[in-house]
């Protein structure tokens, strides 16, 4: 249930974990919602409208941050923030900007959402965690280049990676039975056995591929914060075949990761944020 509520601003006390969650689409989100019990504040931005849940955890931890009745909690602003990782990028730094200015900065930016599976390692419905945040299109076709590609960074600009931190990689798979790998950003979903094989051929350890890993680990890397991305695989990377994909399952498990994340989030400490 969402209960409408006009606010000037974006929280009235500080959080103790406070995490921006990206999805791309409503659907995505309200597959993420569907995890918290609470009901959600909706928090108009200038271009977006988080939903915003405080979540605690059934038991707490011994080493979680206070919430203000002093018991561990992780606040959520939920963002549907557009598909593709331009659109996810350009939502993600308005609503980490409006926090920064509000003077409750973001500790943890989450993208999440349903992706491509790379087989056999991320099976239909399986979930995986991004220890690497890789933009696989972010380059030059070069015909002489290994794989007649060139990265951005091979022509002298950007970055290609973003690095999540190990320790809350480490334990979100653990407490989501996910896999951890590497989740490749592209701006054309994979529809061809070629191009799966040029993409993990370039990125042997790919297990998923999405549309906006990247840009939102752009935007968060803007601001100096964390970055996070989830992937519930619902459609094998190759060629295409709508037929394939099983969407619905795909939600189930981003519900069922976001229902095991609490309690990791009350228990990150300040030392392991820093990444
Ligand atoms: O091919 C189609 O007919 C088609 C119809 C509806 C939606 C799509 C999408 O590609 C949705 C892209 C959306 O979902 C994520 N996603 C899911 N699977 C993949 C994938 O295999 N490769 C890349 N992105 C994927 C993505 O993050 C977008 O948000 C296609």
């Amino acid at each position: 249930m969402v209960v409408q509520a006009q606010e000037g601003r974006l929280t009235t006390s500080a959080p103790a974990v406070h995490v921006l969650v990206a999805t791309a689409v409503p659907v995505e989100r309200d597959a993420v919602a569907q995890a918290f019990a609470a009901s959600a504040l909706e928090v108009p931005l200038p271009a977006a409208v988080l939903h915003r849940y405080d979540d605690r955890s059934a038991h707490g931890t011994a080493h979680g941050a206070q919430g203000p009745d002093g018991a561990p909690y992780v606040r959520y602003d939920l963002l549907a923030a557009g598909v593709g990782p331009a659109r996810a990028a350009a939502s993600t730094a308005a609503a980490l900007t409006a926090a920064a200015l509000a003077g409750t900065p973001y500790d943890l930016v989450v993208s999440a959402g349903i992706g491509g599976g790379f087989q056999p390692g991320a099976p239909l419905g399986s979930l995986v965690v991004a220890d690497t945040v890789t933009a696989a299109d972010l380059g030059a076709e070069a015909p002489d280049a290994p794989g007649g590609f060139l990265p951005v960074t091979e022509l002298g600009f950007g970055v290609i990676h973003h690095r999540p931190p190990e320790s809350l990689v480490r334990d979100v798979t653990a407490a989501t039975e996910a896999r951890a790998g590497t989740v490749l950003t592209v701006s054309t979903v994979t529809g061809s056995a070629a191009r799966a094989a040029e993409l993990t051929a370039r990125h042997p350890r790919a297990l998923a591929e999405g549309m906006e890993g990247f840009g939102v680990a752009e935007a968060a890397a803007a601001h100096g914060t964390p970055v996070l991305e989830l992937r519930a695989v619902s459609n094998p990377v190759g060629p295409r075949d709508r037929a394939a994909w099983r969407i619905g399952d795909a939600l189930a498990a981003l519900t069922g990761a976001f229902g095991k994340l609490t309690p990791v989030l009350e228990s990150w400490t300040p030392h392991d944020r820093a990444g």
